[in-house]
């Protein structure tokens, strides 16, 4: 059978919690491969979009499909292709770390060595009782039990929450050799841009339940740039203007944040009154900022948030 090329699928997907919209007619198509960054600011509907994958959570409306399967119906066979670590780093704690393990090695298709190379690697010894674990040694026997079943699909919800640079650093290390050498799908959703500037192969953008945009981290930067000009008081219409992600006035010079500007934008602004106009490249960071407030923007100028013009996947 054809392997299918996306891992993830959603289709119009909507989920509601009461009258309130966490998923509002979500469109994704998550290619097999590599590291996704899934970001979005707080109740953006990340953790809902997980919840549905992974079939803790009933839509009232669409269509989600995990490694190809309905997501409303995964059979355990299914399951145990896909691994999941939330910041709770939910585990039993009356166990001890080879006890969890034995009973892991009798579920699923477990590789040792993956286990115990991600283990080691946050010091943990095996003996030691899950309960008295650190905060980050937890994090790490919780990814390595993730990565022991040699899952095709990792799914991390906030996974390096409260932990320090250095457990940090090396959950993220063993997530980029298991997506290199295992050849692991990794959807990793995370507010610290610092990692997902060091990690990520792609970036997916949800905004209120919704796709707000979609590429590789270059092709962002590149869309994105920083514009200054001395306006001379003519303001008025560049809220206007179609790709501004953001305004400010800077000791004052008028600084525009611009998405797909035309090529012709300089001369557009010098016919606006713009002079002293000049433009600069921004790093993944401040790219992704000001996506995000854009929507905050659009949504307080138009009372609620309109899509249109808003997806540039
Ligand atoms: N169990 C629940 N009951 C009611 N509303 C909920 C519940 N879980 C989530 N919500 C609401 O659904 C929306 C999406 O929440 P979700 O947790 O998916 O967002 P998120 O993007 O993961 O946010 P964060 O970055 O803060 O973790 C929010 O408005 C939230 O208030």
């Amino acid at each position: 059978m054809p392997m299918n090329p996306y891992v993830i699928e959603t289709e119009n997907l909507s989920l509601y919690y009461g009258r309130k919209p966490a998923l509002n007619s979500l469109s994704l198509q998550i290619p097999r491969g590599g590291i996704h960054a899934l970001i979005g600011a707080n109740g953006a509907g990340k953790s809902s979009l997980f919840r549905v994958l992974l079939g803790f959570e009933t839509p009232i409306a669409g269509r989600a499909r995990i490694l190809g399967q309905d997501c409303s119906a995964l059979t355990p066979e299914l399951r145990a292709r896909i691994g999941f670590v939330n910041e709770e780093h939910t585990l039993p704690d009356w166990m001890r770390v080879d006890e969890l393990t034995r009973l892991q090695r009798s579920n699923v298709a477990w590789n040792q060595e993956s286990f115990e190379e991600v283990v080691r690697n946050f010091n943990v010894q095996p003996q030691q009782k899950i309960s008295q674990l650190s905060r980050g040694e937890r994090a790490g026997v919780s990814l390595a039990l993730a990565l022991g079943q040699r899952p095709e699909l990792l799914i991390l919800d906030e996974p390096t929450l409260g932990l320090d640079m250095v457990a940090k650093r090396t959950l993220l290390e063993s997530l980029m050799y298991s997506s290199a050498a295992q050849e692991t799908t990794i959807i990793y959703c995370s507010h610290q841009m610092e990692e997902i500037e060091r990690i990520a192969d792609h970036l997916i953008i949800m905004e209120l339940g919704r796709l707000r945009y979609m590429s590789e981290p270059d092709e962002l930067c590149q869309r994105v740039r920083l514009w200054a000009a001395d306006m001379a008081g003519n303001q008025a219409d560049l809220h206007r203007l179609p790709g501004l992600l953001e305004i400010q006035q800077i000791d004052g010079v008028t600084q525009l944040m611009m998405m797909d500007a035309p090529a012709d934008f300089e001369t557009h602004l010098g016919s606006m009154g713009a002079r002293h106009i000049s433009n600069s490249a921004v790093g993944l960071n401040r790219a992704v900022d000001s996506l995000l407030a854009s929507g905050h923007i659009s949504r307080r100028a138009a009372g609620n948030f309109n899509q249109s013009g808003s997806h540039h996947a």
